[in-house]
């Protein structure tokens, strides 16, 4: 019998589901052996259930793709065949709320890629390099939901990966406030081109959600554990506040941030390069099987980064960051880029869990 941990993928057809499927194809410490979905799915091989809608470029793992799909909303039956799940499922927040703590109760962690525990405050919401110590308020949520092992954890949005490591970087110098505007691949809407041939050529100024989740999302990242609250409070924005404008892009996978930022403190460039360059955090310290060895990059050329040539920097769990100048009404402006579907989302949830593991909260059953 395999040392692996017996890992259950729920929402394992769609989109994000199938980038964990493949993400974890010879993974070092977690095995797929459960794939779940919902009841029109459920009782068919994956295979069978993805059909035609397989978007990976690798095809599907041999070990995965005579799965029977189980039914996502048979809890205790997906539960007991795992050792944690990965969540993906799509149903409405209050829906996903619910199913996500029903896997919790029976002792089985949930990593989630879901946006609808992102603000409850003792479920932690982690960037493993910038708060791996928000695992702090698990104990918290275990005592409220009653569990031993069971736990959600959540990644944060993809559109907020291609600055908030940057900003994070840079905390000695104080970034007080910023603009950023994103431009979004069509991927981070679970669609390639084919499925949404309005985007060929095209640029939708609205991505329903977004601007707010950019704008709120790092401050809860950068929020730390009140033990009095049991509860992550966020940064305030009298720190450090975020404007966005969130566009969608014909592009299928990248998001791409342009970035203006004032401080308090006065850096030069090259303080800025090498504090960006120089960033590490748990992953590279413990080694976790999918940390990019340098998170940061900084690119000279002045066409970088683009999306065809620098998406996949460090397998997709890296970001490349350019074009950093001064600037005439805020103090420096920046673009960055990172890989939504890997970083932004399945590989960040990967990540996490790598963590999660490392620190000894998800286990053998
Ligand atoms: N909501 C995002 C996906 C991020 O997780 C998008 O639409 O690009």
């Amino acid at each position: 019998m395999s040392d692996k941990l017996r890992v259950g993928i729920l929402g394992a057809t769609g989109m994000v589901g199938q980038r964990f499927i493949a993400l974890l194809e010879n993974h070092p410490w977690f095995e797929v052996t459960t794939v779940a979905a919902s009841p029109r799915s459920a009782g068919k091989t994956y295979e069978e259930a993805v059909g035609n809608r397989w978007k990976m470029d690798t095809p599907i793992p041999e070990s995965v793709k005579n799965l029977v799909v189980h039914n996502v909303n048979e809890v205790e039956e997906v539960a007991s065949h795992v050792d944690f799940v990965f969540s993906a499922v799509d149903m409405s927040k209050d829906e996903i709320k619910a199913i996500e703590e029903a896997y919790a109760k029976t002792e089985t962690p949930v990593v989630s890629n879901n946006s609808a525990h992102r603000w409850t405050p003792d479920v932690p919401m982690i960037i493993p390099e910038i708060n791996p110590e928000a695992t702090d308020v698990i104990k918290y949520q275990k005592e409220r939901l009653g569990t031993k092992r069971g736990f959600i954890a959540v990644k944060p949005n993809c559109s907020i990966q291609s600055y908030t490591p940057v900003l994070t970087a840079w905390k000695e110098f104080e970034p007080y406030e910023v603009v950023v505007t994103t431009y979004q691949a069509i991927s981070g809407a679970g669609k390639n081109f084919k499925e949404w041939p309005e985007m060929v050529g095209n640029i939708i100024p609205f991505i329903g959600g977004e601007e707010e989740k950019s704008e709120r999302e790092p401050l809860r990242v950068w929020g730390h554990v009140d033990d009095e609250k049991k509860a992550i409070v966020p940064l305030g924005e009298d720190t450090i506040t975020i404007t966005s404008q969130c566009i969608r892009v014909p592009v299928l996978y990248g998001h791409t941030a342009a970035v203006f930022v004032k401080f308090r403190k006065n850096p030069t460039k090259q303080q800025l390069i090498d504090a960006m360059t120089s960033f590490s955090g748990e992953p590279q310290r413990l080694q976790l099987p999918n940390a990019p060895k340098q998170f940061i990059q900084y690119l000279e050329e002045d066409n970088r980064p683009q999306v065809t040539l620098d998406v996949n920097y460090e397998n997709g769990f890296g970001v490349s960051v350019g074009r950093l100048r001064e600037d005439k009404v805020y103090d420096w402006k920046f673009v960055g880029l990172s890989h939504n579907t890997i970083r932004g989302a399945a590989g960040g949830g990967v990540l996490c869990a790598e963590l999660l593991k490392a620190k000894g909260f998800i286990t053998k059953k």
